[in-house]
């Protein structure tokens, strides 16, 4: 990478015996929006505690700008805008009064901190609320005012910690649109962490996923389910009026064409699986067999199927070890669900 901003070399992070991060080697480039991907316990926070100087990683480093993050934590923090996952306000205060406040302790001069103030709560979408004590604001408009708190800092590098936590499904949307804008009109390299496959998919150039302290997997979707699904990348579904009689049959046949691996009947419903696009070879082959072909659905992989494949192979790896492939699965589904 040409100019990476943020920089982890081999960090690690024991809190006593317990392994939290395990040697992770990860960049993110300049206006990059980096989602670090991972259930509840996975290492996300103390990442990001290790990044901003504030814990100290037991081995390895990190770096933002080119800063060594725990010998340097002042110029870090100047350098990075932080959001935790729960901010806090003066509930007393307007909108306007506490961004004006935070302005002034980040050294605005007195003449422009009101007007500064005001054009950033514009910026996030606060525009209609900035008399409004923030004590009756929405955990969405909490959350876009503690946007605008970071970026009044000015950063070069913002870091959201479960930025969606707890907003409904519209509010998340505008909130992560808001991010893409910002990233877009200004540049800023954005480091986001989430256990919200959906979300992350929808606005993060890049992807990492992380269990159990340790980085599975890196990339843009597109590259990691490519090498996920190398041997049958493309999957079409063909739903036919009547259930198919000869199963066997009918998956013989179909194996026999060029670029097809994987063939599996359910009732009316055939997927194909297969190197190529197979999708037109597919349903002239359906109609020349007489078929009434009802449905042609293409698949493509997302988030989740790609997050599924690499938990399924991890807890393969773990087999051996029943009680850690309980912890994956009671940190993965139960506390994924819940949220
Ligand atoms: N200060 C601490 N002392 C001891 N253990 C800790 C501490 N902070 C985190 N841990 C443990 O380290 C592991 C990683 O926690 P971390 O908070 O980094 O995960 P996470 O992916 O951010 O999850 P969450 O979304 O729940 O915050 C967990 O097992 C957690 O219990």
């Amino acid at each position: 990478m040409e100019h990476p901003i943020i920089e982890m070399n081999g960090l690690t992070k024991y809190y006593g015996s317990l392994k939290a991060v395990d040697n992770l080697h990860l960049s993110i480039g300049k206006g990059e929006i980096f989602g670090l991907l991972g259930p509840n316990g996975a290492g996300k926070s103390t990442t990001i505690l290790m990044l901003l100087g504030l814990t100290e990683p037991s081995a390895g480093e990190a770096r933002i700008c080119g800063i060594n993050a725990s010998r340097n934590p002042i110029p870090v923090k100047r350098k990075v805008g932080y959001m935790p996952d729960s901010v806090g306000f003066y509930n007393e205060l307007t909108a306007l009064e506490n961004l004006t406040y935070i302005g002034r302790l980040n050294g605005i001069p007195e003449t422009t901190v009101a007007d500064v103030a005001r054009n950033m709560l514009e910026e996030v979408g606060l525009g209609a609320a900035i008399h409004k004590k923030t004590g009756v604001f929405s955990r969405g408009m909490k959350q876009r005012l503690g946007l605008a708190e970071v970026l009044i800092k000015q950063p070069e590098v913002i870091i959201l910690d479960e930025p969606t936590l707890g907003i409904d499904p519209t509010g998340v949307r505008d909130f992560l649109e808001l991010i893409r804008q910002l990233n877009e009109r200004q540049g800023l390299t954005i480091l986001l962490s989430s256990h919200h496959l959906h979300q992350v998919q929808q606005v993060c150039n890049r992807v990492g996923i992380f269990v159990g302290g340790r980085l599975l997997a890196e990339g843009n979707i597109e590259t990691l389910a490519a090498n996920l699904f190398q041997a049958a990348p493309y999957v079409v579904q063909v739903t036919v009026k009547t259930p198919v009689g000869d199963t066997g049959a009918l998956e013989k046949d179909l194996l026999q064409m060029q670029a097809v691996s994987k063939v599996t009947v359910d009732g009316a419903v055939v997927e194909i699986s297969g190197q190529e696009d197979i999708t037109p070879g597919i349903v002239r082959f359906f109609v020349g067999k007489g078929f009434d072909v009802t449905g042609v659905q293409q698949k493509s992989y997302g988030l989740d199927e790609i997050y599924q494949q690499y938990f399924e192979n991890n807890l393969k790896e773990n087999t051996s070890n029943e009680k850690s492939g309980g912890l994956f699965q009671r940190s993965f589904f139960g506390r994924f669900k819940k949220r």
